[in-house]
């Protein structure tokens, strides 16, 4: 993959920039710990190689560090020791602008803005004066579709987020209860009380609609996915992986995910963490057949569809 142009480095300061157009790459890790400021260790050692293309999957229990590695690998946050190397490069030597318009990071964090909903599935290629028909092909592969339909003024709907600014003008910090109705900015901050809540898992679909929009600038060569799709229904989820992974041609795609199926079956590499560290790594027969980790996690997920409920335990 092709992230961009890195720093001199700084042994080498005479050296020239990196500018190669790498395409056969590994995103190799060298024993990368990770350690909170409130000194929990959240990454112990991990080393790994993710190959430039690949599907990547990673499981594991809660706090098992899926989340760090993730920030880690999309530069959120620096290892406390150990290295990343990007194309043959430290990935802090790339200038950031450069990875992150080659980074398309899809969390479950992510936030509805208080614009409209077409602003908010736009803003995923700012770069680019898209047609219409263009950012509707990205909301229908985000699966936010049918959220249209049921908005009073379609896709110039105002949305609203939990942390957004809330229609009620009176939690507005130049609003208190002494100020007067005259207010320069009343009748603009009135005029957001239309806007719209959104569900958790009608969020999910319009960051995905946003994601498939950053793809459409075409610089976007990792992908990284982490729980974005935990609100959705199963029909959704899998519609929305079989979306992402139509897209994957000359992406490297990692995903963490707690469920088991079609994604994990497909994906060229499983990492499974436990404890703050990569426990097991190989694809989904070779880890089912360790009979370890990934084995008991799948075998408890499966177990949930055939096992018949005990009626006697629940007494
Ligand atoms: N911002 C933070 N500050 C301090 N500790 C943190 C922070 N974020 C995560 N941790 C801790 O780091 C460890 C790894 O957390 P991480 O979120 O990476 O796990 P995870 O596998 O993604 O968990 P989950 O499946 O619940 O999302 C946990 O012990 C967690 O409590």
């Amino acid at each position: 993959m092709y992230i961009g142009e890195t720093w001199p480095s700084r042994r080498h300061a005479t050296r020239n920039v990196h500018r190669s157009s790498i395409i056969n790459v590994n995103l190799p890790c060298r024993d990368v710990c990770f350690s909170y400021k409130n000194d929990t260790s959240a990454l112990k050692n991990i080393s790994l190689s993710i190959k430039s293309g690949q599907l990547v999957a990673v499981v594991g229990t809660n706090g098992s560090g899926k989340s760090t590695l993730i920030k880690l690998l999309t530069r959120l946050i620096e290892p406390t020791s150990g290295t990343i190397i990007v194309d043959g490069h430290s990935i802090s030597d790339y200038k950031l602008a450069d990875f992150r318009r080659a980074t398309a990071c899809f969390m479950q964090d992510h936030e509805i803005f208080p614009l409209s909903f077409w602003e908010n599935v736009r803003m995923g290629d700012v770069d680019y004066i898209c047609s219409d028909d263009e950012i509707m092909n990205a909301i229908r592969k985000g699966g936010a579709e049918d959220i249209l339909t049921g908005m009073t003024e379609g896709d110039a709907t105002i949305l609203r987020n939990d942390e957004g600014p809330s229609g009620d003008y009176r939690k507005c910090n130049f609003y208190s209860s002494d100020a007067n109705e005259n207010h320069p900015l009343l009748p603009q901050w009135k005029a957001l009380e239309k806007d719209v809540k959104v569900s958790g898992g009608e969020k999910q679909r319009i960051v995905a609609a946003r994601t498939f929009m950053r793809f459409h600038s075409g610089k976007v060569n990792f992908v990284a996915v982490d729980e974005a799709s935990s609100a959705l229904d199963a029909a959704g989820e899998a519609q929305l992986f079989e979306n992402l992974v139509a897209e994957r041609a000359g992406k490297t795609i990692v995903i963490v995910t707690h469920r088991f199926g079609p994604l994990t079956r497909r994906a060229d590499l499983i990492l499974c963490m436990k404890d703050g560290r990569l426990y097991e790594s190989g694809r989904h027969d070779e880890l089912l057949a360790l009979n370890g980790e990934y084995a008991r996690l799948y075998n408890i997920q499966a177990g949930e569809f055939t096992n018949d409920i005990d009626t006697d335990s629940e007494k």
